[in-house]
């Protein structure tokens, strides 16, 4: 296990989500963190003992702008639906493009739309297929007194770095599918590439 350095809240305020039925939440950003970006966490009040967290990586286009090409924007709304009525934590971790950046992402999809795959793309770029590290998340969750979760996600390498990262998670919920004929190549190569647990009826 890597040891996690001192990480500490920076700021706490409350925001109101408009766009989400005006639930507040207290917004915190952090001092120390491992990769230095700006992430943050997102608390919403609720009765759960061990709380529900989701660990969503930022996708400009799907969370923004409701881009067809992936199943973001859908996951998040899902997510902070979920959240709102069961509390826990939401951390919003700027990992565009799994880590590659966005306009490196944009480059994949112009690879992607010539009949490569989402992480044959990336490789092709010179890049990893994910090039995800959890351990922020891990950290952010320690500070804020967070032990023990049920982790929203469909992606095993999320469950595994996070418990590498010593996240003790007591139940791993998986989000629905949120398959349309514009994200279903992408939905397809993350459950066969990447193992997600998606299932994906033949013929979409
Ligand atoms: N490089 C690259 N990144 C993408 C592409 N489509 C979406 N992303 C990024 O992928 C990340 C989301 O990862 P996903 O694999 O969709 O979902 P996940 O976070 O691994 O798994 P869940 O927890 O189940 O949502 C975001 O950072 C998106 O910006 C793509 O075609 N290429
Ligand atoms: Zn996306």
């Amino acid at each position: 296990m890597t040891a996690l350095g001192a990480v500490t809240v920076r700021s706490q305020v409350e925001v109101a989500l408009d766009r989400f039925g005006g639930h507040v939440v207290e917004l915190s950003t952090f001092t120390g963190l491992a990769d230095q970006r700006e992430h943050v966490a997102l608390r919403f009040a609720g009765p759960s003992e061990v709380p529900l967290v989701r660990v969503h990586s930022e996708c400009f286009t799907g969370d923004i702008f409701g881009s067809a090409r992936c199943d973001c924007g859908p996951q998040l709304e899902e997510s902070i639906a979920r959240l709102a009525e069961h509390g826990g934590v939401l951390l919003y971790l700027r990992q565009e493009g799994r880590g590659i950046g966005l306009y490196n992402k944009i480059d994949a999809y112009v690879l992607q739309d010539r009949g490569t795959d989402t992480f044959e793309a990336n490789r092709l770029l010179g890049r990893g297929e994910d090039e995800r590290d959890y351990q922020v998340a891990a950290e952010i969750l320690t500070t804020l007194g967070v032990r023990r979760i049920r982790l929203l996600t469909n992606n095993p390498d999320k469950v595994g770095q996070l418990r590498g990262f010593g996240v003790e998670i007591v139940e791993v919920i998986p989000t629905r599918v949120h398959l349309t004929p514009d994200n279903a190549a992408y939905l397809r190569a993350k459950a066969e590439a990447a193992h997600h647990a998606l299932t994906i009826a033949p013929g979409v």
